[in-house]
């Protein structure tokens, strides 16, 4: 089957395009409080060190900022504009999930500025993004496509799912790691089998989470079987244990010599001087972030999973672990609660 995608094209200084998600996936763990000077210091330095993409959005995408997800302190569509104003050379992405944004927040979030749709679904839900993939290309805007949970199902199927994206107009198919719990040939075999089912239709990206420490060796392992855009997070802010810290990737593309196009010396002090000052805490690989990884739990549970383990008096790590037994996907943060009073109900007996 052919897709009716067309792949993006990289500047030719770069063998893979990075896309810096500290601005979206660290939303979470900044529970969605970035103001607008902080986005407009992490943007300017960012884009200073030649980091072509940033993604800009509430953690859960657009309209993410809800009961159920977490309020955003500052309205992401603000924080778009922002972040446009203040980039000189990088693009300005944005996330959405279909039915938690509309297709009212893809064309406001482009009027704002922003160039890059991305649009993330369950990894076996793809279909359910094909209008708004159609419309993103309508409006001219460059389409990435996010398989969310890609551990959960089996590399065959992936592409399968792949390709309903491609076909409706995504330009980049991204395995995404969400649980940080695939495990280096894991990874190759997804991003192989995309690949191949996708040819030159569309490219294929990754997006990975460090919760068992391999959020970099896997990403080396997606670029190495394919992958031409991978995403990272300065400093690692990101769900969990944070993304692959974009300037890790960087020192570690040039000592394999893949072109990021991306200054090593200056990402690092980015991370260091600007990104660090803006989180709360940094990432911890901590037993929560242990637990996520080992039973293949959805990252951005960990700050609710927190929150209801305090409020009923029960095991975080414990909570996470039932988490992964129920196979819970994004949108279910809910039924924590459920977990939650499962547990106080069975100290209490
Ligand atoms: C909405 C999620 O946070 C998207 C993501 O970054 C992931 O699944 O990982
Ligand atoms: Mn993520």
């Amino acid at each position: 089957m052919t897709g009716t995608a067309t792949a993006v094209r990289l500047d030719p200084a770069r063998d893979v395009r990075v896309t810096d998600t500290s601005l979206r996936d660290g939303s979470h763990h900044k529970r969605h409080q970035f103001t607008g000077d902080e986005v407009r210091a992490i943007v300017a330095a960012l884009d200073g060190a030649g980091v072509p993409v940033i993604e800009v959005t509430h953690g859960d995408g657009l309209g993410g900022s809800s009961f159920n997800y977490g309020f955003s302190r500052t309205p992401e569509q603000d924080l778009i504009r922002i972040a446009v104003d203040t980039a000189t050379q990088a693009k300005i992405a944005f996330l959405m999930l279909p039915g938690v944004g509309i297709k009212e927040d893809i064309a406001e979030a482009q009027d704002n500025g922003a160039a890059i749709c991305r649009i993330a679904t369950h990894c076996t839900e793809a279909d359910v993004a094909a209008q708004h993939f159609g419309l993103a290309r309508e409006r001219g805007l460059e389409t990435v496509g996010f398989l969310m949970m890609a551990h959960t199902i089996a590399p065959e199927k992936l592409a399968a799912q792949a390709r309903i994206m491609a076909d409706a107009g995504c330009q980049c198919v991204y395995v995404v790691d969400s649980a940080g719990a695939l495990v280096l040939e894991q990874v190759t075999e997804r991003v192989e089998a995309l690949t191949a089912e996708l040819g030159d239709d569309a490219q294929v990206g990754f997006h990975g989470h460090e919760n068992l420490g391999l959020g970099v060796a896997n990403t080396v392992a997606a670029v190495r079987a394919g992958a031409r855009q991978i995403d990272g997070s300065t400093r690692r802010f990101g769900a969990g244990a944070g993304n692959a810290p974009v300037e890790a990737l960087v020192g570690v593309c040039d000592k394999i010599g893949v072109k990021t196009g991306i200054d090593f010396f200056a990402i690092a002090d980015a991370a260091e001087d600007v990104v660090r000052p803006t989180m709360p805490t940094e990432c911890l690989l901590d037993r929560q972030a242990l637990m996520m990884g080992y039973a293949g739990v959805y990252s951005s549970f960990l700050k609710h999973a927190e929150r209801q383990a305090e409020r009923y008096g029960v095991s975080a790590a414990e909570m996470l672990v039932r988490a992964g037994k129920r196979k819970l996907v994004g949108g279910q943060e809910d039924q924590l609660i459920d977990i939650a009073l499962e547990l106080q109900h069975e100290q209490r007996t």
